[in-house]
Parts: structure tokens; C-alpha cells; sequence
């Protein structure tokens, strides 16, 4: 539904993008994860048409954004930074404002149901200036989606949110997801926050793609050592057990070094002849510690 073929964009003298390539499944949450300054903010604004590349293709629905960008414009909604919100003018003013830029067709019915989706229709009347950075972030979400977008790009849609800003607008976008299928590609530097909510995930450094895709192909691929923990009473004489590195972290705490998730259940019933499991972890599966993976052999 959305593919990026060897995309390249310079501003002036700099090199921003240098072959981008990845494709988004109608439907999915995908993360565009990356250092700052890797290009995720340049991608989003490419994809939504505003600006052009210098070389490579584009495909939205069938659509190029960089000579169809308003049909693009028109099937997808955009929150970024800036926001592009009226301080001067009330919660309600500013999304009736852009829902007649947008042709919304019963705007009003259409504002009100967004300001009570997000929590903030209580506060409808108050200048958007004398919001909080939670309550913003929220409008922002709302104007974008006020033509029911069926793609939504999200630059940092968390920045600057307290722990229940950044549940409430996660757990809005998958239900967002689930109920709509909207496409959605959220850009973002903290990883462990997109963990429970992306179907797949674009690795970016340096304008280029290290890696792309699901949490199981990712696994798969980068994942190569397993770190599992173990409360068992099993006793150790040795530095490995059944052909596995193990170390005692704690009374009755080990941790094995395995070469794949596979290896664990053989390993557990092995143990489970000898003595009792309470319980298990594997300690080196989070996000964040892919992404370092993926790091570390691209700069081997
Ligand atoms: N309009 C512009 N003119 C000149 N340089 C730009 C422009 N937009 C972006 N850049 C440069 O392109 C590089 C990538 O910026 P971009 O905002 O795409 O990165 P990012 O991954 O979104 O970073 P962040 O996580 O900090 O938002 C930066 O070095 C930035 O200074």
C-alpha cells in the first residue's frame, strides 16, 4: 500500500536520505525508528508531498506524493511538531477551522465527537494557548484526523507527554487501528514506548534503512543470543549445563546463554528431571536492544 524505492533527498550540500527503501501493509502500524537527525521527519514530510525527492519512487494507494499530493493530502492526516494550531482560538474554533479547509461534511457533529474521543471537550472554549503540551498533543491528533484519514503520519506523537499522556494517545491509536484499519507510521526516537503497539518496524540511520521488519522477523534475524533467566533450585558444578554457557546470578538465579528460542523448552524439561522451575525470563528481548544489534553489526 505504501512502498519507498531508493529515495534520496539533499537539502543544499547535505545528504538526508540516501536510498530509502521499505513498503507499510495496508492496515499496519509500522515505527520509523532512528537517532535524531537520521531523516524520519524528512521521510513523513516526503510521503505527505510537501517536499520532493531529488531521485527514487514513491507509492501511496496507487498515488505518487510527489505529483499527486493533494489526493495523498486528502487520504491521510499529519501530526507534527509545529502542530499548525491557532493559540489564539478555542479547542472548537480551531478543528471547525480546518474542518471547512477540509471539506469535513458535518463538521460540527464531526468536532464535537472528536473533542469528547480525546478528552477534551470540557475544555472546548479555552484558547488553545492555555492548553497543556497533553491536551495539544491531543488537538493536533484531532485535527488530523477530522476527514477520517485512511493513512495517518505521526512525527514524535509522544514528545513532552507524562506517562498517562503517552498511555492515553497509544492506546487511541490502536484502537484507532483496530476499528478503522487506518495505516498509521509513527516516527520516534523512544523505542520502548512503539513496543506494544507497531506491526512492524524501519530501523533508520543516517538517511538509510539497517533494518525492516516484524517483531518476529527481527527476532529472527538479530536476535542471535538468547539471555534466559531461571529461578531453579538447580544445583551447578560446572560453567555450563545440558551444552549451555550458564552463570549463577543469585541464590536460585541463573542465566543460560542460548543460541535460539528454540533451545528453551529442552532446556527447561532437562531441568525439570532434576529439580523445580519457578520461573523464567528472557532478559535481552526488548526493542531496544534489537535496535542496538542492528547498530552494533552495521558498524562492524
Ligand atoms: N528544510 C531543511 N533544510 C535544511 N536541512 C534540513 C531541513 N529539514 C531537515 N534538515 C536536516 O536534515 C537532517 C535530518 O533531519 P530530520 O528532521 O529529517 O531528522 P529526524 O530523524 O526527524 O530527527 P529528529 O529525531 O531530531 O526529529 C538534519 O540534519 C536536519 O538538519
Amino acid at each position: 500500500m505504501i512502498t519507498v524505492t531508493n529515495v534520496h533527498k539533499r537539502f543544499g550540500s547535505q545528504s538526508v536520505l540516501s536510498g530509502m527503501n521499505f513498503s507499510v501493509g495496508k492496515g499496519n502500524i509500522v515505527g520509523l525508528l532512528g537517532p535524531n537527525g537520521s531523516g524520519k521527519t524528512t521521510m513523513i514530510r516526503l510521503l505527505n508531498g510537501v517536499i520532493k525527492p531529488e531521485q527514487g519512487t514513491m507509492e501511496i494507494n496507487g498515488f505518487s506524493p510527489a505529483t499527486d499530493g493533494n489526493v495523498i493530502r486528502q487520504m491521510s492526516g499529519i501530526v507534527t511538531e509545529g502542530a499548525g494550531l491557532y493559540h489564539e482560538m478555542s479547542g472548537t474554533d480551531n478543528l471547525l477551522f480546518f474542518s471547512e479547509i477540509y471539506g469535513v461534511r458535518k463538521g460540527r457533529e464531526r468536532v464535537d465527537e472528536l473533542l469528547k474521543e480525546f478528552d477534551l471537550y470540557d475544555h472546548r472554549h479555552k484558547k488553545v494557548g492555555t492548553y497543556s503540551t497533553g491536551m495539544k498533543k491531543r488537538l493536533a491528533l484531532a485535527k488530523a484526523l477530522l476527514h477520517k484519514p485512511k493513512i495517518l503520519f505521526l512525527d514524535e506523537p509522544t514528545n513532552g507527554l507524562d506517562p498517562d499522556g503517552i498511555r492515553d494517545v497509544l492506546g487511541y491509536l490502536a484502537r484507532l487501528n483496530k476499528n478503522e484499519q487506518t495505516t498509521i507510521i509513527i516516527c520516534s526516537h523512544v523505542l520502548q514506548q512503539l513496543e506494544d503497539i507497531c506491526h512492524s518496524y524501519v530501523f533508520m540511520e543516517e538517511g538509510r534503512v539497517l533494518a525492516a521488519g516484524t517483531r518476529q522477523q527481527l527476532d529472527d534475524d538479530f536476535l542471535t543470543n538468547v539471555m534466559l533467566r531461571v529461578e531453579t533450585g538447580l544445583k551447578l558444578d560446572d560453567t555450563s549445563y545440558f551444552g549451555h554457557p550458564v552463570e549463577r546470578i543469585g541464590e536460585t538465579s541463573l542465566l543460560f546463554t542460548l543460541s535460539s528460542k528454540g533451545e528453551i523448552s529442552p532446556l527447561l524439561r532437562e531441568i525439570l528431571k532434576e529439580t523445580w522451575i519457578h520461573s523464567t525470563i528472557i532478559e535481552n528481548v526488548s526493542l531496544e536492544s534489537i535496535y542496538f544489534e542492528v547498530r552494533r553489526r552495521n558498524n562492524e
